[in-house]
């Protein structure tokens, strides 16, 4: 006679358990993203970091950020339980908060945070099935799907040259992930690839952080910072930097070398 497999018998009682407790991960997974963002909106951690003492109490905070403290108090849980700020008890027995090296990052990467996190985006993150729906056997057409534009109607450029709180939300964002991540680690791993190079264009180059960043590590190099006219024009002037717009499909700038990111 076949043997039937239940499900009591092809899983342990434990694990039903840890699924059960597992579940609430998935369940409240946005949680972990909009206290974050709650909390780079407020300003908490620049806050703490300018109070010119290493901690501040729960009281100080809550005046500062003019914040209900129970409220506060339970977003400071949440943050405090990820180590994104340290929760400390002050001789006086008050509640303090400190900074630790994750709630320091949450300023410099706040503008690729609140990009990431912004509605825009994330209505892209929920439109993903649509991308893989009738997907199978490499459909032609389903790798035309782009849950960006399912989500808005219109690709991520056309959308960012109407909507100009996009547009500057983005290119902070990017310029940002430039800055604080990306660029440090290519300065330190392969920078010698700039030597001898008198000029360069960043194909692309959003609002010029790149190559505002590069001109400055080799002043010897002039730099031409190229993408849509829409981005170049609201983009801030650096030294060295000449923003020019155009589309990369009709031409793009010569220089002795090109940089694409
Ligand atoms: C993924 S972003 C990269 C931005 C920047 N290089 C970085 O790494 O932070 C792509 C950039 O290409 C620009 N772009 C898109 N289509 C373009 C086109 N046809 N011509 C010129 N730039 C374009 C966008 O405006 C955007 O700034």
């Amino acid at each position: 006679m076949e043997e039937t497999i239940t499900k009591e018998s092809k899983w342990k009682k434990e694990e039903e358990e840890e699924a059960k407790i597992q579940i609430y991960k998935y369940v409240f997974g946005f949680a972990e993203a909009a206290v974050i963002k709650c909390a780079i909106e407020l300003k908490i951690a620049n806050v703490i970091e300018s109070h010119g003492r290493p901690t501040m109490t729960l009281s100080q905070l809550s005046t500062a950020l003019n914040c209900s403290p129970p409220l506060l108090f339970r977003i400071m849980r949440f943050l405090t339980h990820r180590g994104i700020f340290r929760e400390e008890t002050t001789p006086e027995n008050l509640i303090a908060y400190s900074q630790t090296p994750l709630s320091h990052m949450l300023i410099n990467v706040a503008p690729l945070l609140l990009l990431e996190n912004s509605p825009e985006i994330v209505a892209s993150w929920h439109n993903l099935s649509a991308k893989l729906k009738n997907s199978y056997n490499n459909n032609e057409n389903s790798d035309l799907v782009v849950p960006f534009e399912v989500a808005h109607g219109k690709d991520i450029w056309s959308y960012g040259a109407r909507n100009p709180g996009f547009n500057r939300m983005f290119n902070e964002g990017l310029g940002c992930n430039a800055r604080v991540i990306t660029l440090p680690a290519i300065l330190e791993n392969c920078g010698d690839i700039f030597n001898g190079v008198e000029s360069l264009v960043d194909v692309g180059g959003g609002n010029g952080t790149t190559l505002s960043v590069l001109v400055k590590a080799f002043p010897w190099m002039k730099g031409i910072n190229f993408d849509l006219p829409n981005v170049v024009s609201t983009s801030e002037k650096y030294d060295g930097v000449e923003h020019v717009g155009g589309n990369m499909l009709d031409f793009v700038p010569k220089a002795d070398a090109a940089f694409f990111m």
